[in-house]
C-alpha cells in the first residue's frame, strides 16, 4: 500500500477537467486504485506513483481524438482493439473518454486481467470487455480460412492451436470468474476493428504485423510511441506496407495544457 500522504503533482488541477470532461470521476476511481496496489501488483513502476496523471491517464488520453476521427471517417460501428492493455493504458482510459465506442482489450497475462476487469467493475464501464489472448492468436481467430494451415496445427503461434492448451485457458478463465472477460474463439464471427490501439508493446516492425490484420478496411492503427517514432516507421516500412498500412505518419498528440504533447503513430489501412 502507497501511504496516503504521497500525493500526485496534478491532484485537484483544472487540466484534469480540461481534459477529461465526462469521464473524470469514473478516472479518478482508477487513479486510485493505481496509486493504492499499481506498485505491488506490478501494473506502474516505484517512481509513477506521483506522476500517474501525466505518465498514464492524461498520456492515454491523447489518443482520443485520433480514434474519435478514425470512427468518424470509416463509419459504421465504432470499434476498437487494444492490444497489450497491461494495468489499462490506453484501452482503459480511452473506453472512459469514449463511452460511445466498443472496446476489447486483448492482453495475455492473466494478472493483468484480472486487474483490468476489477477495473471494468470499479469504473462501471459498460463499453468494454477482455480477450485474454496475444495478438496473434487474436488474428488466428479472427482470419481462420487465411489461416487454413492452422487445422493441422502448423505456423500458428504456441497457445493458438485449438490444443489442450486452449481448453486449459479456457477453464482458467471461467475459475477466475471474470465477468467482462470473453473467449478468443468470439472474434471467429466478428468483423475487424475500426481502430487498433496500443502502446509500449513491441517495435513498429513486429507490431505492423501484430495490429494491422485486426483493422478494417479503411481503418487506422493509433499507436503511442516515444521519441523514436519516426525512426521505427522508416524502418517499418516494408513490414507494414506487407499487412495493408498505408501512408505511416508520426503526429503530435496534445497531453493537457502546459504538459509536454506526446507522439501517436498512425497507419491507415488499405
Ligand atoms: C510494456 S507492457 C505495456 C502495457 C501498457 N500498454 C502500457 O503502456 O502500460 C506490454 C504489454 O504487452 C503485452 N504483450 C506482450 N506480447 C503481446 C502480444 N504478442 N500480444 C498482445 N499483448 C502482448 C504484455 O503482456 C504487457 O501487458
Amino acid at each position: 500500500m502507497v501511504d496516503d500522504i504521497v500525493m500526485d503533482e496534478l491532484d485537484g488541477s483544472p487540466v484534469l477537467e480540461a481534459v477529461l470532461g465526462d469521464a473524470l470521476p469514473a478516472l479518478k476511481k482508477f487513479h486510485v486504485k493505481l496509486r493504492q496496489e499499481g506498485e505491488p501488483r506490478g501494473i506502474i513502476g516505484p517512481r509513477d506513483t506521483n506522476i500517474l496523471w501525466e505518465r498514464h491517464i492524461l498520456n492515454s488520453a491523447a489518443i482520443v481524438p485520433f480514434v474519435r476521427e478514425a470512427t468518424a471517417r470509416v463509419g459504421g460501428k465504432a470499434t476498437v482493439a487494444d492490444i497489450g492493455s497491461g494495468g489499462g493504458f490506453p484501452g482503459i482510459v480511452a473506453a472512459a473518454c469514449l463511452p460511445d465506442h466498443a472496446f476489447t482489450l486483448i492482453e495475455p497475462m492473466e494478472r493483468r486481467v484480472e486487474w483490468l476487469n476489477e477495473c471494468i467493475d470499479l469504473m462501471g464501464l459498460g463499453n468494454v470487455r477482455i480477450i485474454r489472448a496475444r495478438a496473434e492468436e487474436a488474428i488466428a481467430a479472427m482470419n481462420p480460412r487465411k489461416n487454413s494451415r492452422n487445422r493441422r496445427g502448423r505456423d500458428l503461434p504456441r497457445g493458438a492451436r485449438g490444443s489442450q492448451e486452449r481448453d486449459d485457458r479456457a477453464s482458467d478463465d471461467a475459475s477466475m470468474e471474470l465477468s467482462h472477460v470473453v473467449p478468443v474463439e468470439a472474434l471467429r464471427h466478428e468483423s475487424p476493428f475500426a481502430v487498433v490501439t496500443c502502446r509500449a508493446v513491441a517495435p513498429m516492425t513486429k507490431l505492423s504485423g501484430w495490429t494491422m490484420p485486426l483493422v478494417r478496411s479503411r481503418g487506422r492503427l493509433v499507436a503511442l510511441k516515444g521519441r523514436s517514432a519516426q525512426a521505427e516507421i522508416d524502418k517499418a516500412a516494408k513490414e507494414i506496407a506487407k499487412v495493408g498500412g498505408v501512408n505511416p505518419r508520426v503526429c503530435d498528440a496534445a497531453v493537457g495544457p502546459g504538459l509536454e504533447s506526446t507522439h501517436v503513430v498512425v497507419v491507415d489501412k488499405r
